[in-house]
């Protein structure tokens, strides 16, 4: 199937959600976004700018909105999953019934579910009961308002149904946009959760005024214990040094752009969670998903240090600086275990 048959829903109008959508629409998909607040759908219409999310950029016309779940899904082969990680269960409950019986499934989410410790793609499985192969997921180094200028960047997208994810990579290749296809699902989606978590560590550092040797020591060892935790579940290693695991790291962690980078600054600066959090009405998903994280690398027997400082100064009220203490107190290692 050419990118110009393909019809694409996309379900969460954020920030993600709406530039992901533009890449679809500019690769030639129909493209119809749902939007939770039906004012949004409508302006979006009206003025083609998504004010809230993406203010100043202009969408093209294959891109439409509505508030309609049920609108948006009818006849997508490709359904864009672009809520928030902590409420795709629920989400998904609500419009299990409206999906179409072989479209794929898209996850763009960078999260792990809290409690259950779930993927996003475990999730979509569980909920929906289609097999793992029409699941896919987008991740790479994609600032959203980067992609919606139309910046050039690369990016990941994985499936373990080749078909799937050759035909999601044309259906989002533009003169801006270059999509990867990988078939390591698990290592993909855990290298964009846990580039979230490590984000906020490197904002942290720069927070309380460190440089760039701190920020490239928290990059490299964030790597570690990601590509660590990967492996005990099945990742390829090397998915870490692609663009779902470095190169989003990077971005991430070096990018003002960053919400998790920003919230993790506003820490380092002293402010409380609550503080930091009352800032922005846009999604922080390390701040929820370092538990879910740590949580699971505790059952997997995988040890985290930086993931679980996050933890502490999120939800134990621990200051950065002691945080940052205790992490370089640790006890002398070598750089890699065997
Ligand atoms: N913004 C970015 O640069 C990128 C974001 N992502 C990921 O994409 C996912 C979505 O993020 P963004 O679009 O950036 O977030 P956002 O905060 O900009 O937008 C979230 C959207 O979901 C909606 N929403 C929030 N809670 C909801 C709920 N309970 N039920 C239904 N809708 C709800 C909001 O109204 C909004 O439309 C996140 O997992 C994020 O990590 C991935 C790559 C790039
Ligand atoms: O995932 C992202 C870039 O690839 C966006 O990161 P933030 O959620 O920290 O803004």
């Amino acid at each position: 199937m050419s990118a110009d048959a393909v019809r694409a829903a996309v379900l969460g109008a954020g920030s993600w959600g709406t530039a992901y959508g533009k890449v679809l629409a500019d690769a030639g998909c129909e493209v119809k976004v749902w939007a939770r607040r039906p004012e949004l759908a409508e302006s979006l219409n009206a003025t083609r700018e998504n004010g809230d999310y993406l203010p100043g950029v202009r969408l093209p016309d294959r891109l439409t909105a509505t508030a309609d779940h049920e609108e948006a899904l009818s006849g997508a082969d490709l359904v864009i999953l672009a809520v928030p990680s902590q409420s795709l269960r629920a989400n998904l409950e609500h419009w299990v019934d409206a999906l179409g019986d072989d479209s794929t499934l898209v996850s763009l989410a960078k999260g792990v579910e809290l409690g259950t410790h779930k993927r996003m793609t475990e999730v979509i499985v569980e909920v929906t009961g289609v097999p793992a192969g029409r699941v896919a997921v987008v991740s790479g180094p994609n600032l959203a308002k980067e992609i919606a200028s139309e910046q050039p960047a690369a990016t990941v997208v994985a499936s373990t149904d080749t078909a799937r994810a050759e035909l999601l990579q044309r259906a989002s290749t533009t003169w801006y946009l270059r999509p990867y296809t990988n078939s390591d699902v698990v290592g993909c989606e855990l290298g964009g959760a846990v580039k979230n978590v490590i984000a906020l560590a490197a904002g942290m550092a720069e927070g309380m005024g460190f440089g760039d040797n701190t920020k490239a020591s928290l990059i490299t060892r964030g790597l570690a214990e990601t590509a660590r935790l990967g492996v005990a579940l099945g990742a390829d290693p090397l998915t870490f040094a692609g663009l779902a695991g470095l190169g989003d790291l990077v971005a991430t962690c070096t990018s003002p752009l960053s919400r998790n980078r920003t919230l993790g600054e506003r820490l380092g600066r002293g402010e409380t969670l609550e503080q930091a959090v009352a800032h922005t009405k846009q999604t922080a998903e390390g701040v929820k998903s370092c538990l879910s994280i740590s949580e699971l690398a505790a059952a997997a027997g995988v040890e985290m240090p930086i993931t679980e400082q996050v933890v502490q100064v999120c939800h134990e009220g621990i200051a950065p600086a002691v945080a940052m203490k205790y992490l370089m107190r640790r006890e002398p290692k070598p750089e890699r275990r065997s």
